[in-house]
C-alpha cells in the first residue's frame, strides 16, 4: 500500500503477524531518506501538511523551528513510530533509497533497524550493564550476532558513541551509573549496533551541558561519515555547527506546520530567501 490517499489511516502493526521476508536494500551502504506529500493528524487535529524533504545520504539535516510545528510528529513518521499513537494517521510516502518504508510487506522491525532513533532525554535500561545496553537493540530488532563476534561488535559501537575510552574497564556496570552525556551515547552506540542506515535524534542534546553536547556533536559529525543522520533542535548554534542542510518547519496559528524553506545551512542561515526564515534563525521569535 502507498500513502497516497490523504484520508489512509495507517494501523498500528503487529510484528508477530508479519512474516514476509526482510526487503530493505544492503544495510552496510548510506542510504537517502526521501519523504513526499507527508501529512500527518492526531486524530481529526491534522499537524503536518504535505511536507517533502529529501535527506541526503551521509548528510546531517537538520529539522528547527519553533515548538508545536511538527518537527517531531514528521521525525516519528520517518521510522514509522507516529503509528503507535492511538488515533494518529499519515499520508504521503517515506522512501529509502526508493524503497517504501510503509510497504505492507515489509516488517515493521526492518524499517526500525534501518532508521534508528535517538530520544531528547538518554533511555538506557538503567538495571542493565553497559555491554548488554549495547546489545539491547539487537533483541528488540531480531537481529543475529554470532556471540563470538559480539565483544567486537561491543566496542566498535562504544567506540563510534564516542564512548568506549571512559567505559572500556567496566562494562558490567550499570548503564543507569553513567553520566546523562554518557547515558546518551550509550544509547547512539545501541542505535548503531544495529546498524541501521539513518539515524534520526530528536533533541538528543536538550537534556545535557554543555561540554556533553560538544561531545555529542563531535560523535555526530563522525558518524555522518557512515549513517544518515536527521536531528531535530531548537539550537541554532547547533544546527549551524552540526548539520549540512536545515529545514525550516512552521505552522502558523490554527494551520498544520509546512516547510517554509529548506536548503545549505550556510545559506540557510546566512541569506535566507523567506524573512520568516531569516527571522527564526536570527532569534526574532520561537
Ligand atoms: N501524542 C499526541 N497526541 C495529540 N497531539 C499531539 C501528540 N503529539 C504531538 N501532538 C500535537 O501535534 C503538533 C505537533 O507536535 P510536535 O511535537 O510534532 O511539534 P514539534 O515541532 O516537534 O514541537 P517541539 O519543538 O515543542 O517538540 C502539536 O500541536 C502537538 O500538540
Amino acid at each position: 500500500m502507498s500513502l497516497t490517499d490523504e484520508t489512509t489511516t495507517i494501523p498500528v502493526l503487529d510484528d508477530a503477524t508479519q512474516s514476509i521476508p526482510a526487503v530493505l536494500p544492503d544495510r552496510a551502504s548510506l542510504a537517502t531518506l526521501e519523504a513526499t506529500d507527508v501529512s500527518a493528524w492526531f486524530g481529526t487535529h491534522k499537524v503536518l501538511d504535505r511536507v517533502s524533504l529529501t535527506m541526503p545520504a551521509g548528510r546531517i539535516t537538520a529539522l528547527i523551528g519553533p515548538s508545536g510545528c511538527g518537527k517531531s510528529t514528521f521525525l516519528r513518521i520517518l521510522n514509522r513510530m507516529h503509528e503507535l499513537v492511538p488515533g494518529a494517521s499519515l499520508a504521503g510516502r517515506v522512501e529509502i533509497d526508493g524503497a517504501d518504508v510503509y510497504d505492507p510487506d515489509r516488517k515493521l522491525t526492518d524499517a526500525r533497524r534501518a532508521i534508528g532513533m535517538v530520544f531528547q532525554k538518554p533511555n538506557p535500561f538503567p538495571a542493565m550493564s553497559i555491554e548488554e545496553n549495547v546489545l539491547a537493540g539487537l533483541k528488540l530488532t531480531g537481529t543475529k550476532v554470532a556471540s563470538r563476534d559480539r565483544d567486537d561488535l561491543v566496542e566498535e559501537c562504544l567506540t563510534k558513541g564516542g564512548l568506549w575510552k571512559e567505559v572500556k574497564d567496566r562494562l558490567d556496570a550499570p548503564g543507569g551509573g553513567l553520566s546523562g552525556g554518557q547515558q546518551q551515547r550509550l544509547c547512539i552506540a545501541r542505535s548503531l549496533a544495529v546498524k541501521p542506515r539513518v539515524l534520526l535524534m530528536d533533541e538528543p542534546c536538550s537534556a545535557l551541558d554543555p561540554t556533553s553536547t560538544r561531545v555529542i556533536e563531535e560523535t555526530m559529525l563522525e558518524l555522518a561519515q557512515e549513517v544518515t543522520i536527521v536531528i531535530v533542535t531548537h539550537n541554532m548554534q547547533q544546527a549551524a555547527r552540526v548539520s549540512d542542510q536545515c529545514a525550516f518547519f512552521l505552522a502558523a496559528y490554527g494551520t498544520p506546520g509546512v516547510i517554509i524553506e529548506h536548503g545549505d545551512t550556510a545559506t540557510m542561515f546566512e541569506s535566507p530567501q523567506d524573512q520568516r526564515t531569516s527571522d527564526y534563525v536570527n532569534g526574532r521569535f520561537g
